[in-house]
């Protein structure tokens, strides 16, 4: 499902950021973790196809993403991964429910009122449906783009320091909503974090030691 092999990413020339080899097959749930500035947002994103450029292979579902033009990538992206960023990137003039709406429209899918109904649900947010994302706690902002990240049902849900900001109780109950939403789908699930409460959480881990090559 995802194959990393002598992965090297350049922000500048100068600079190179070596990742070590490694497989996740689908359906797998795997933390990713390492020492502030290891690369592990670096290694979403390339994994993600939201950074190019990179030197070695980088296969995601069968498909080498460097072979991928600018605009197959983002209907590659927009169809089959779910990105949770660590800031939720929702929009604060739309409320929860367009924010949702969005996430199809993106992706060129067809809207399903009914399937964000469920996703609400599933979630908790039902009434919250129709409120502006600005009103919301942080634990329910990150709810939302939890929701936003599955709506597509993505056969990759990818999550960057999902549970930082929350205290352990959403940290708990944001971890399980990941992992509900993965399982309900059969999808694959990342999640770059430095959070000790996630360790014992997830199945597998992936380690990134700072290795920066010298350019
Ligand atoms: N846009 C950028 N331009 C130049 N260098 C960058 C850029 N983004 C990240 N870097 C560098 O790449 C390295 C890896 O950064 P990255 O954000 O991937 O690490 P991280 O493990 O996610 O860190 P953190 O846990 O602090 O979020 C760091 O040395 C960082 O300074």
């Amino acid at each position: 499902m995802i194959q990393v092999s002598k992965l090297v990413y350049r922000y500048t020339p100068a600079t190179a950021i070596a990742f070590p080899d490694f497989t996740v097959q689908k359906g797998e749930h795997f933390l990713l973790l390492g020492d502030s500035g290891s690369g592990k947002t670096t290694l979403l994103h390339l994994a993600g196809g939201l950074l190019r450029q990179y030197e070695g292979s980088v296969v995601v579902d069968g498909t080498e993403l460097s072979t991928l033009s600018e605009t197959a990538l983002d209907h590659f992206r927009g169809k089959k991964i779910g990105f949770v960023f660590q800031r939720n990137h929702l929009i604060s003039a739309l409320s929860v429910e367009q924010n949702l709406m969005l996430s199809p429209y993106l992706a060129e899918l067809p809207l399903d009122h009914a399937h964000i109904t469920e996703v609400l649900d599933a979630l908790g947010l039902e009434n919250k449906r129709n409120s502006r994302v600005t009103t919301l706690s942080q634990g329910q902002a990150q709810r939302v783009a939890i929701a936003r990240a599955v709506l597509n049902k993505p056969s990759i849900i990818f999550a960057d320091e999902p549970t930082s900001a929350l205290d352990d109780k959403n940290c708990d109950r944001v971890v399980s909503l990941l992992l509900d939403a993965a399982r309900l789908h059969g999808s694959t699930l990342i999640v770059a974090t430095h959070d000790q409460r996630l360790k014992s959480k997830l199945q597998h881990q992936i380690r990134l030691t700072a290795a920066h090559e010298p350019a």
